[in-house]
């Protein structure tokens, strides 16, 4: 969309190292694909002001509101939302142009020593002090001490990124847990002593994802947008959140809920079956893995299960993995995962 006018975008931005350094990266590559000047304009969201628990003032929702109401009022043209923190109900008057490529989708461990979760569990006399506010992180961690025999406390905290670790290297808490994704992008990766594996920590839906959120088209510059944004879109990324997203909001789970789920794509191995001998009918075919889990925040109950489905390589359309994360969320609440959900234990 080259626009004869060449008016700045405006991209509206909360104003944590976080949020700016992601808006700063897709303001980079908006101007690289539009050729126009993309302009930052910061906006404070309750979530930013407010020192309560995420879980009290209605969870993560709270970092979006002030930012869909600036697009709404026309202040900016378009908004980047770390996905995760993203409601699963799309208004329909937003549209999200564009989920670009994720970034690891693991937690990550910051621990006093560089130590790792097993290194730091290991001496029985002294119980280490972890610090996240995310029931699904306090779940996962402290049915990864059970399983390894060991103790742990589970500190709940927020705050931004530099925040938490601060707690760290005051020797206040002897670790804690922040998204991979998050510390890359702000440049601290490097300082994580461990990388959880999501066979034992499954990261929250949509974790890593950005998503480009902007009006759906009301006007014919807003079309314009929609279509020229839609260039940054990643369809296997698309995919996998969203089956990520549809098991979240089947299990009618909030976002602050103890819910963890990671999908990836990857060429399958296997070939479409075929009557006429094993070289026919052969097909580039996708497989889409889904996993899920839902526990309680003391780590003694886990539902954790997973699911495949086939899907055409690089799918435009996203009804195989919203379905594929509805019948995940059935077979989670068929082994009784509402009953852990309802638990609210911080
Ligand atoms: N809940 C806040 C939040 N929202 C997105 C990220 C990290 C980046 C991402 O997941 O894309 C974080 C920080 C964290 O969980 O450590």
């Amino acid at each position: 969309m080259k626009d004869s006018t060449n008016r700045p975008l405006r991209l509206g931005t909360r104003r944590s190292a976080l949020a700016m350094a992601q808006s700063g990266q897709v303001a980079e590559a908006v101007r690289e694909l539009t050729g126009r000047p993309v302009e930052l304009v910061e906006i404070t969201t309750y979530g930013d002001t407010s020192r309560e628990h995420l879980a009290q003032i209605g969870g993560t929702g709270v970092f979006v509101s002030a930012l869909r109401d600036a697009l709404l009022a026309g202040d900016i043209d378009f908004a980047v939302h770390s996905l995760k923190d993203l409601p699963t109900a799309q208004p329909e008057s937003l549209t999200l142009a564009a989920i670009p490529v994720r970034e690891d989708p693991r937690d990550a461990l910051i621990a006093r020593d560089r130590l790792t979760f097993e290194e730091l569990t290991a001496d029985p006399d002294r119980v280490a002090r972890i610090g996240t506010g995310s029931p699904r992180r306090m779940a996962q961690l402290n049915a990864w001490a059970r399983a390894l025999g060991r103790h742990i406390e589970t500190v709940p905290i927020r705050g931004n990124i530099d925040t938490r670790i601060g707690f760290v290297e005051k020797g206040e808490l002897d670790a804690v847990v922040l998204a991979a994704a998050g510390l890359t992008r702000i440049g601290r990766i490097d300082e994580a002593a461990q990388l959880l594996s999501p066979d034992v920590v499954l990261p929250a839906p949509g974790q890593g994802a950005l998503a480009i959120e902007c009006r759906a088209g009301h006007t014919a510059q807003d079309a314009a947008l929609v279509a020229t944004l839609a260039e940054l879109d990643d369809p296997d990324t698309r995919a996998a959140v969203t089956a990520e997203r549809s098991l979240l909001a089947a299990l009618e789970a909030g976002c602050s809920a103890p819910v963890g789920a990671l999908a990836d794509l990857s060429p399958s191995s296997r070939l479409r079956s075929s009557r006429g001998g094993p070289e026919a009918g052969e097909q580039a075919v996708t497989e889409l893995h889904l996993r899920g889990v839902v526990g309680t925040t003391d780590g003694s109950t886990l539902v954790q299960l997973s699911t495949t489905a086939h899907v055409p390589a690089s799918p435009d359309e996203t009804s195989v993995p919203q379905q594929l994360g509805r019948e995940l969320a059935a077979e989670m609440l068929a082994k009784g995962a509402a009953g852990l959900m309802g638990e609210r234990a911080l």
